[in-house]
């Protein structure tokens, strides 16, 4: 187990957010974490990822280094591609020689040119800046990576072209991954477990399986999936009204 969140609670101006939330995270394990808008998503991942503290419970981090991917790339704009891909490299004080073989190689698995790595963000199109922060996360060789929303912006084909690295990535390298969507088909394409949050409970209202392997998941196996939890009543939350998550 690489991670666990033991009987969270938290809110924000007392309101509260999450109570009593309990989930864990195995090694290789690619976690999608769903829900309402409003239910907490990110609220959970920032408490797992260490950028807040929650106001009850405790979190179990069981590895050496995690990284996050955020909805918008955040590269520094004053570094070019290679210097950002390479930049929690720089924070450890690997050398500089060895920061650029690793950005090259990252770069690469990422699907990014050579010649892209010389490029400022401002220079990137939205989808090379997106590939840069995913390589930004691998490059640091991270146990677990926490990402949020991190291809909402993008479009249909970029978009799966980004899930299809994120899950070679983790099959090749073994990371566990939270993965933050409104997206049920990305959550179907990506996901070992589905976590559904629920606004109700303010807890994790079901946690669902997909068994079939990533090779098998087709557009078609995908669509399927999905079809099949618009009916299932422990998901009614996420299709109800005009709630997000709606497919
Ligand atoms: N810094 C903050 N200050 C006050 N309220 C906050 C803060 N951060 C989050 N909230 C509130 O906490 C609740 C949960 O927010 P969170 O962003 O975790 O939900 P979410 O499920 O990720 O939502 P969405 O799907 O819309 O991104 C929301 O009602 C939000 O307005």
């Amino acid at each position: 187990m690489r991670l666990a969140l033991d009987h969270i609670g938290h809110g924000f101006l007392g309101r509260p957010v999450i109570e009593d939330l309990s989930l864990s995270l195995a090694a290789g394990e690619i976690a999608a974490l769903v829900g309402p808008s409003g239910s907490g998503k990110t609220t959970i991942l920032q408490i797992a990822a260490d950028l807040i503290e929650p106001l009850s419970g405790r979190v179990r981090r069981h590895y050496r280094r995690h990284a996050v991917v955020f909805q918008e790339p955040r590269l520094l704009p004053w570094m070019t591609a290679c210097d950002n891909i390479a930049y929690g490299l720089r924070a450890s004080g690997t050398p500089l020689r060895a920061r650029r073989e690793a950005a090259e190689r990252r770069a690469r698995d990422v699907g990014l040119a050579p010649e892209d790595l010389a490029k400022y963000p401002a220079e990137m199109s939205g989808g090379m800046r997106q590939r840069a922060a995913v390589a930004r996360a691998l490059a640091v060789d991270p146990d677990v990576i926490f990402f949020d929303e991190p291809f909402t912006a993008v479009d249909v084909g970029l978009k799966r072209s980004l899930q299809d690295l994120v899950v070679a990535a983790a099959q090749r390298e073994h990371f566990a991954a939270l993965f933050v969507t409104h997206d049920l088909a990305e959550a179907a394409r990506i996901a070992h477990r589905v976590i559904v949050l629920s606004a109700e409970t303010l807890g994790i209202g079901t946690e669902i399986p997909i068994a079939t392997p990533m090779a098998e998941r087709t557009d078609r196996a995908v669509f399927e999936t999905v079809e099949a939890w618009s009916r299932d009543p422990r998901l009614a939350e996420l299709f109800d009204g005009d709630r997000d998550g709606q497919p």
